[in-house]
């Protein structure tokens, strides 16, 4: 075996992942697949049978990410953690794992868009495990691997400008497109696994802001954080203090006709509404994140359920290039992950 992994995060993302690696016959041993209250291990880092993963067998008990990380360090081959939560601990842990040569591939975006603090010590140069996190942003989409090889090979970033949530491009995709209530939208998004674990994350725009900072920082635009930027939110200002995502959720029709009216508000325009990111370095640099109305003849008028658009214009690139297609979804982000740990195998796990 050429590495061994340990995969936390079984969900809709982690599920898929665990499928794709199981066909794909990459030479890796799974040796842990952690839930967060059950963690099935093989402590002589014999490779765990992927065809049947059953976690009723496990016993109770999650294991705290320093200890994965102790775990992982006894491993006699290069190890990879492959984080796929949406959990703040784990991603706030990744340099206690790149301290004992753990390499991460995440979808995850916590730790990416937190403090500058955490950023510089996931890109050290001196690390010597490998980070990537293709599926922060758009999924499998290749948008980082485009950005970082825009960058590596010397071109200047001007500017960023994308619709960057799956979520959000296919709420105002289908209730752009029809009378459809806006709160029946979100519902079908959450079924469809395009949201984050809490929807409101999507909503409120800091998912989109998180992705925006790390589009940002890897452009050489170091903002301080999802919060340093204007956001706009869509959530009805009365359900910003409502707890649990269930209440949010049977609340929402409420505020469908608010919705409604912005979206017909913008039809007698001959205008569509759509939520987009941007990064502007051309001059003081700005990021900002919320929604605007474009003419049914531009190209984000036009995308399809989940689609993201991610348009780079460039000092080669005065023409933008353009990265489309789905944005959000299992085996779509789930996809982005393996392709980085197929990255990771071929790199022999060590810089
Ligand atoms: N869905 C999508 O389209 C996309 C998702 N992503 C990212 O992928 C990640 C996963 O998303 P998704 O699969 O949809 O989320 P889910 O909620 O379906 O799955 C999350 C998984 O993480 C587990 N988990 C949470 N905390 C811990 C912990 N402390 N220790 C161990 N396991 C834990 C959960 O355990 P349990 O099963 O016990 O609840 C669950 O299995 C997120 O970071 C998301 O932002 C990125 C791009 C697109
Ligand atoms: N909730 C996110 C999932 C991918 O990052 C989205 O809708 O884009
Ligand atoms: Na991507």
């Amino acid at each position: 075996m050429t590495l061994n992994v340990a995969i936390v995060g079984a969900g809709l993302v982690g599920s898929a992942f665990i499928k794709q690696l199981a066909a794909s016959k990459l030479d890796v041993a799974v040796v842990l697949i952690a839930r967060s209250s059950k963690t099935i291990v093989s402590m002589d880092f014999s490779p765990l049978n992927l065809a049947n993963v059953d976690f009723s067998a496990a016993s109770e008990g999650g294991w705290t990410p320093a200890q994965i990380a102790e775990f992982l360090s006894k491993s006699p081959v290069p190890a990879v953690l492959v984080d796929n939560t949406s959990n703040e601990g784990l991603a706030q842990a990744y340099p206690e794992f790149l301290a004992k040569d753990i390499s991460v591939v995440t979808p995850n975006k916590k730790a990416f868009s937190s403090t500058i603090e955490l950023w510089n010590k996931l890109f050290d140069k001196s690390n010597k495990a490998l980070v990537y996190h293709e599926s922060t942003v758009g999924a499998g989409l290749p948008i980082i691997s485009t950005l970082n090889d825009l960058i590596a090979t010397g071109d200047r970033v001007h500017k960023i400008e994308g619709i960057l949530s799956g979520t959000l491009s296919y709420i105002f995709n289908e209730f752009g497109s029809s009378d459809v209530a806006f709160s029946a939208v979100v519902k079908k998004a959450k079924e469809l696994g395009y949201t984050e674990p809490d929807p409101r994350e999507d909503l409120n725009g800091l998912d989109v802001a998180r992705k925006v900072t790390i589009l940002s920082r890897l452009a050489g635009n170091l903002v301080a954080g999802p919060t340093a930027f204007p956001v706009d939110s869509l959530i009805p200002k009365p359900l910003e203090s409502v707890e649990s995502v269930e209440d949010f959720m049977a609340e929402l029709p409420k505020y469908d006709t608010d919705m409604a009216k912005l979206r017909d508000d913008a039809k007698a325009e001959g205008k569509c509404l759509r939520f987009v990111g941007k990064v502007d370095l051309t001059g003081t640099p700005s990021v900002k994140v919320g929604v605007e109305k474009y003419d049914l003849s531009h190209p984000f008028a036009a995308l399809q359920g989940s689609d993201n658009v991610i348009a780079f214009t460039t000092e080669r690139y005065p023409s933008p290039l353009i990265v489309q297609g789905a944005g959000a979804g299992d085996a779509v982000t789930a996809m982005g992950v393996l392709a980085d740990l197929i990255k990771i195998v071929q790199r022999g796990g060590r810089k």
